[in-house]
Parts: C-alpha cells; structure tokens; sequence
C-alpha cells in the first residue's frame, strides 16, 4: 500500500493511527472490504437508534435528510409530529463536525425549568449573539447577565409607568383613526384587495418607532410610501436570520469580502444606523437645550438617554442605538402578525366573530350609538373587551408570532423529564408545537375555541410554561399588556366598522422566518357594517 491510502484510512472518522498501520500489511481488496464492513456496521447501527429516537441517523449526515423531508412540506408541522411521537422531547442529531445538534422540547415541566427553575444555566448565549451582533448589538435581545439585567430593569421601570402608558394609547388613538381607518376606507371605497398583513405591519412598525425613538416614520401614511428606513430595518433582519442556516465560517468569509447576503446586510444596517444616530443626536440637542421641558417625552430614548452608567457616564450614542433598535424588533412584527391570524381564524368562525362583536355593541350602546363613525374606545372600555381577549390568546395559541426560542447550556442539566443536557447543547423549545400538543390542551387542541380560556364569563390566563407565546421567567415579554392592549383596540376598531373578507382561494401557510409571519401576505376586502358611517369616506 502507498502512503496515499494510509492518509485515505487515517482521514476516515473513528480509525486511529494504530488501525492505519495494521491496514498497511493488507492487501489492498481486503481493505476495501474491510471499511465497507465498516461502513454497513456503522449505518445498521445508526439507523437501529435513529429508529429508536423516531428517526433515522444517518452516518455522517444524521437526521438531516428527514429534517430536509420536513422543511419541505411544513416544518413546523413537521416538529410538532416528531414531538408528539416522543413524549414531547427529542434530540436533534446533525451531521458530524456540524453545530446542528440540539434538544428540542415542548414539555412545560423543561420550559418551567429552562425559563425560570434554572434561568441562569440558560442564557441566550454566544452563538446567538455573535450572529446577531451587527444588527443588535449589546441590545436586550441578545444581552445576557448585567448588560441585560440593566436594560431589563430600566425598559421595565418605563413599560409600567404611567407617562408610558398614556404615551402609548395616545399615539395609537393617532394612527388608527389618523392613519389606518382612511387607509381602510379608500380600499372599501374602491371595492380593492388589500394585503392587510403588510397594512398591520406598517402600523405596528410607525407605533413601536413612536415608543422606541418618538418619532413616527410614516409607512402607514396615504398611498402606503416605501420608507427606507423600513425597508432597511426589514432587509437587515432578513439578512441576519440566513446567517443562521449557513455555516459561520462561510457567512463570516462573505462578511469578510463583503459579498453576497452580508453585504446587503452591511448596507441595510448602515441606512438603519443613519436614522438612528441622526434621532440620538438631535434628542441630545433637544435635551440639552431644555426644549424637553416643553415637549416631556417618554419615549424609550430620552428616558435612556436622560441616564448614567455606573461610572456616572451617560450611554454612549451606540448603546442608545443597540437599545432601540432592539425594541423596534420586538414591537414590529409581534403583533402584526397575531392579529393577522386573528382575521383569518374569524373568517372561518363566524361564530365567534358575531360573540366579539356583542361585546363590543354593548359598549357602543351604552355610549348612545355611533352616528358618525367616528368612535375612539376608551382604554377602559378596551380592558373590558375580555371575550376578544380570549380570541386574541386562542390565535396567539394556535399561531405564536414567534414559533420557536432558543436557549444554550452553560453547565451539564438534566432536564425534568430526564433528557440529558450536556454543556454547551442548543435547546429549542417549540412554542408552536406546544399550542398543538394534546398532553398540554386536550382532544380538541387543534380547535378555534376562545371559550377555553373563559371561567364564568371571565379572561383567566394560562401558566407561561403552558402558552408560551410571551416567553416566561425573567425574559417574560416585557410588551405584553401594550401588546394585548395595540391588538384589542385595532381589532375593535376594524371589526366595529367592518366585515373583514379573505379572498377566496388566497393561499395561507406560515412562513419559515424567527417571526410567524404568513407568506404570502392576507389578502382581503372590507365591508362596512351596517349603519356605520365610516371615517374618511
Ligand atoms: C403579540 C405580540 C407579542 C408577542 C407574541 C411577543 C413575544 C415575545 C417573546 C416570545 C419574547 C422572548 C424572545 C426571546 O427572548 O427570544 C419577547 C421578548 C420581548 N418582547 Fe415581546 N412580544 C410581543 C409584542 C411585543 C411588543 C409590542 C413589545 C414592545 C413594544 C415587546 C417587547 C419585548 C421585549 C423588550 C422583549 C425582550 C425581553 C427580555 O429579553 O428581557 N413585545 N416577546
């Protein structure tokens, strides 16, 4: 044998430097045999556990190919099925020398555990973090330990005073009867298909820039502009998921040249960076002048900007920039997307539309009618709307706006139901598949039913550990009451004045993206209500 097919043995995994030398006093057929013994030992044995665990490993690809079968059709479908086979818990086998190894679970008793029992053990971690750096800097989303726990308890303090509350019914009061209501109507009007998820999006997108920034961009406004800060902000998250689904030194070598998917990720961060930076530079003016006085703001960057680090220094433009545009994300396409399911699930439950809105006439009764169309509900009125609370929360169920989350071990765990966590393992927990999971909700799982989260006519709440479509533990959504609070006063405000129609034959399948967005937008057409004048017409 030549040294050419010693280094061929040597390369192959699991043989030594011991066994190539052995190889060396074959002749060269009987090597050949030897490995495909080798070969088809290895295989049978990968696919007996593979079958063990529910599906097949394949010898140096692992599960990926059933993983490939699974994207193709719908992957969410497709984890949830591999869950449900296997009590709720599995672990993911990817090819050898890749980082594709993880535990995917759905069992409230490990989210219990991952979330709150044992937060420490389970940050966000460095992998995340250094993929989604350029765009999120050291921003809550992917901050761990003090960096978060600082920005965690500041956003906090804000989101639950009462400026911030007022703040925020205000500017929604503005865009909805401002913005989308005419926006609404010139569609009725002319009898035209809207994609009401991209209407939905540039509303949340303007409202969320009010809170992060205090400054509205405008994508809601006449004729639906394009705005390039939107379209950057968009393009750059997009561009920072694919960094996730290939392989870190390829991304990190398109970075490196500047080609490819990272440079337009480069380009859209700039375009966000310049808007960011120029809103920073003139509140510090602002702020510095005393015009603040007057205007008392309570956006997330004045009461951030108006703060001292530790040292007494106060945040660097950048962390400013990192604060907000993490915020932006958060708020963008959360809520967007959940009243997006919401109108679909209502066309095909008539039913608990006319329940929706029976409680919405009984508070426009009682204001005497809406002669002119023009009704802004109080935030009062708002909280009491508990039946289109549970609808909201039965969509969010059955459609988290975020599927799947993602957690790293710091030291070995073992997880409640006994899964082994080494250190250093990816776990996922499958917040869509848990809303489908017959364990967690019972037969009727997959059913539309708001009425399940009713008690005597009552909203009652789940453990987070059960719905975890706001997270749970000390990362609990830090948006959730503004966030039922946007969805209720949009979705009353709509369903007061119109019957919203998704067009027939419109195809409706979730998008494989971090937010649940569907992917080919909802394309509906509006009918005013009877006797309601509607606004801008
Ligand atoms: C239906 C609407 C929403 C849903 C389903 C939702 C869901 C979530 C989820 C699952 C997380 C955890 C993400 C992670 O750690 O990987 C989260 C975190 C967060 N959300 Fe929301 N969210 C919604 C709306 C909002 C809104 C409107 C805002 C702000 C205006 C917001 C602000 C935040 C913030 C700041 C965090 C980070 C919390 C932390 O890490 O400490 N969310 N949200």
């Amino acid at each position: 044998m030549d040294s050419g097919k010693q280094t061929t043995v040597t390369d192959s995994p699991g043989a030594s430097a011991a066994d190539a030398g052995l190889f060396r006093f074959l002749p060269e057929i009987q090597v050949i045999e030897i490995l495909m013994a080798i070969f088809i030992f290895v295989t049978i044995h990968s696919l007996r556990q593979g079958r063990r665990q529910g599906l097949v490993v394949w010898p140096v690809v692992g599960m990926l190919p059933s993983l490939l079968l699974g994207i193709r059709k719908d992957m969410y479908e497709w984890i949830t099925g591999v869950l449900d086979g296997q009590g709720g818990t599995f672990v993911f086998r990817g090819p050898w020398f890749t980082n594709l190894h993880c535990v995917l679970t759905a069992d409230p008793r490990n989210l219990e555990h991952l979330l709150k029992v044992k937060f420490p053990n389970f940050p966000k971690g460095e992998y995340f973090r250094s993929t989604v750096c350029d765009l999120l800097g050291d921003g809550i989303f992917s901050a761990d330990d003090e960096t978060w726990r600082r920005q965690r308890k500041t956003a906090s303090l804000e989101f639950h005073s009462a400026e911030f509350r007022s703040m925020t019914a205000q500017s929604l009061v503005e865009l909805v009867h401002s913005r989308l209501l005419p926006v609404l109507a010139v569609a009725e009007a002319q009898r035209a298909p809207i994609d009401l998820q991209d209407v939905l999006l540039r509303l949340t997108f303007d409202n969320v820039c009010m809170i992060a920034f205090g400054t509205d961009p405008g994508c809601l406004r006449p004729g639906l502009p394009e705005i390039p800060f939107a379209k950057a902000f968009e393009d750059a998250t997009e561009a920072t998921i694919i960094r996730f689904i290939t392989p870190t030194a390829i991304w990190k070598a398109l970075r490196y040249f500047d080609l490819g998917s990272e440079r337009w990720l480069r380009r859209s961060i700039a375009v966000v960076d310049e808007f960011a930076y120029e809103v920073i530079r003139t509140r510090r003016e602002e702020l510095s002048s005393g015009e603040q006085t007057r205007t008392a703001r309570s956006d997330l960057l004045t009461v951030f900007t108006k703060l001292r680090d530790e040292d007494g220094t106060p945040y660097s433009d950048k962390f400013l920039r990192d604060v907000c545009v993490n915020l932006i994300l958060a708020g963008r396409d959360t809520s967007s997307v959940a009243l997006a399911w919401f109108f679909w699930l209502l066309n095909r439950h008539p039913e608990v539309e006319e329940r929706i809105l029976g409680e919405i006439r009984k508070i426009t009764d009682e204001r005497g009618g809406d002669e002119d169309g023009e009704l802004v509900f109080k935030p009062e009125e708002v909280k009491r709307l508990e039946y289109l609370h549970a609808a909201l929360s039965e969509a969010l169920r059955l459609y988290p706006s975020v599927p799947v989350d993602h957690k790293e071990v710091v030291e070995d765990d073992v997880f409640p139901d006994g899964t082994v966590l080494k250190k250093g393992t990816k776990v996922i927990y499958a917040i869509f598949s848990m809303g489908r999971m017959e364990s967690i909700w019972g037969k009727d799982c997959r059913d539309y039913k708001p009425e399940r989260w009713l008690k005597d006519g009552r909203f009652m709440s789940e453990s987070a550990y059960k719905f975890t479509a706001f997270n749970g533990g000390p990362r609990l959504c830090l948006g959730k009451d503004f966030a039922y609070y946007q969805m209720k006063f949009v979705a009353a405000s709509i369903l007061h004045r119109y019957h919203v129609k998704v067009m027939e034959n419109h195809p409706v399948v979730p998008k494989m993206a971090l937010t649940m967005y569907m992917k080919y937008g909802l394309k509906i057409t509006l009918c005013a209500r009877d006797g309601t004048k509607v606004v801008g017409k």
